[in-house]
């Protein structure tokens, strides 16, 4: 027999051997990886709720929205300045959005995707007050919907974000919890001195539902964006400043009809000045060649994460105790 055939007879069980414990191995890590991911899961996301992440079906959705009422989005264009106007308009819940609200806010943005003349968008609430994150009563009502709200609302808000004008919202007053988060959707913020924002999510029990953590790791990076959501701290027009979430404060003592020419004059001299064609292109090209445009992945999964609390314990607990972050 050749030295090279006992090589072989030799080697064969020990290589089957190795095999065998790297199988194992591999058994045991899977596992491991498979207990962690369960641990860390508060409850069951149900395969209904999994199914619509996946195809939402926007036209179905906007239809069962409808069905919670209140407020309206009222949109006026000014082809002659190339600014339009977007007003949050639900004064008596501080500019809270209702479904319906979700439904117009969608259709305004259709309108302005075809506005040939446009060059700004301002995004404000009525009467002196941004936003205050969802209707409560809605929310209350809408517990077992939450992916799909979140599926609508992150199509909106994407579609609000890449929008062919140069965007600012115009914030007054209140800018909390989802009102923060339609905040992120443009690409500036202006504020009143008086205003406040917060990402209150975590106090309701809740994560973003509405894109923001996506949009605000783009914006600001990693370490601000944890320490806004996960502090849930209501910051100052000084502080939101400094922090780089806000790019200019209103000069004090304004009415709200006067903050708002402010805000026109500081996004029409700074940005509006040149052919709409022009600007329209620019904004484009920065849409199209930000490295973070593809954000569906992390939109998608920041929408996972927010069914998995929506309509849990801890929410339901923060609206039992009616907070109010003022
Ligand atoms: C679904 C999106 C989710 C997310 O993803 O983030 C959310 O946004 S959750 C919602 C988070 N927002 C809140 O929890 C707001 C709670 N409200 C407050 O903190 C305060 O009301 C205020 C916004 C700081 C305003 O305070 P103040 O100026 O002192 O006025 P009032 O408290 O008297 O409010 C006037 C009136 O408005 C009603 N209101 C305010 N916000 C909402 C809201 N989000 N939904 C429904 N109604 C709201 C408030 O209840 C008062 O009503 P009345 O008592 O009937 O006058």
């Amino acid at each position: 027999m050749s030295s090279s055939s006992n090589q072989e007879n030799i080697n064969k069980p020990e290589g089957q051997s190795i095999l065998n414990v790297v199988l194992v191995f591999l058994i045991k890590m899977i596992t491991w990886i498979l207990k962690g991911v369960s641990r860390c899961t508060p409850h069951k996301v149900t395969s209904r709720l999994l199914s619509t992440f996946h195809q939402p079906d926007l036209k179905a959705i906007a239809k069962e929205l409808e069905n919670f009422p209140g407020g309206s989005i009222d949109l006026t264009k000014d082809n002659e300045t190339g600014i339009a106007v977007m007003v949050i308009n639900n004064p008596d819940k501080r500019n809270s959005l209702s479904g319906k609200m979700m439904v117009e806010m969608s259709e305004k943005v259709d309108q302005l995707e075809q506005w040939a003349q446009g060059k700004g968008l301002i995004l404000m609430g009525k009467d002196g007050s941004f936003c205050s994150g969802g209707d409560l009563a809605f929310v209350k009502k809408a517990l077992h919907y939450g992916a799909e709200m979140a599926a609508f609302q992150h199509h909106t808000l994407t579609r609000l974000h890449n929008l062919p004008l140069i965007s600012v919202a115009l914030l007054q007053g209140h800018t909390l919890g989802g009102g923060a988060e339609l905040s992120t959707a443009c690409d500036f913020r202006v504020m009143s001195t008086s205003g406040k924002i917060g990402f209150v999510q975590v106090k309701m029990g809740i994560t973003t539902g509405w894109g923001a953590t996506t949009r605000l790791v783009s914006l600001l990076g990693r370490k601000k964006a944890l320490q806004f959501l996960s502090s849930a701290k209501i910051m100052s027009a000084q502080e939101a400043h400094q922090e780089g979430l806000v790019d200019h404060i209103l000069q004090n003592s304004l009415s709200h009809n006067e903050e708002l020419e402010a805000c026109k004059q500081w996004l029409g001299l700074n940005y509006c000045n040149y052919d709409s064609n022009l600007l329209q292109a620019v904004k484009a090209l920065i849409v199209h060649c930000d490295s973070s445009k593809d954000t569906s992945k992390s939109l998608k999964y920041e929408r996972d994460v927010f069914a998995q609390f929506w309509g849990g314990p801890a929410q339901k607990a923060a609206l039992a105790a009616k907070i109010k972050h003022n």
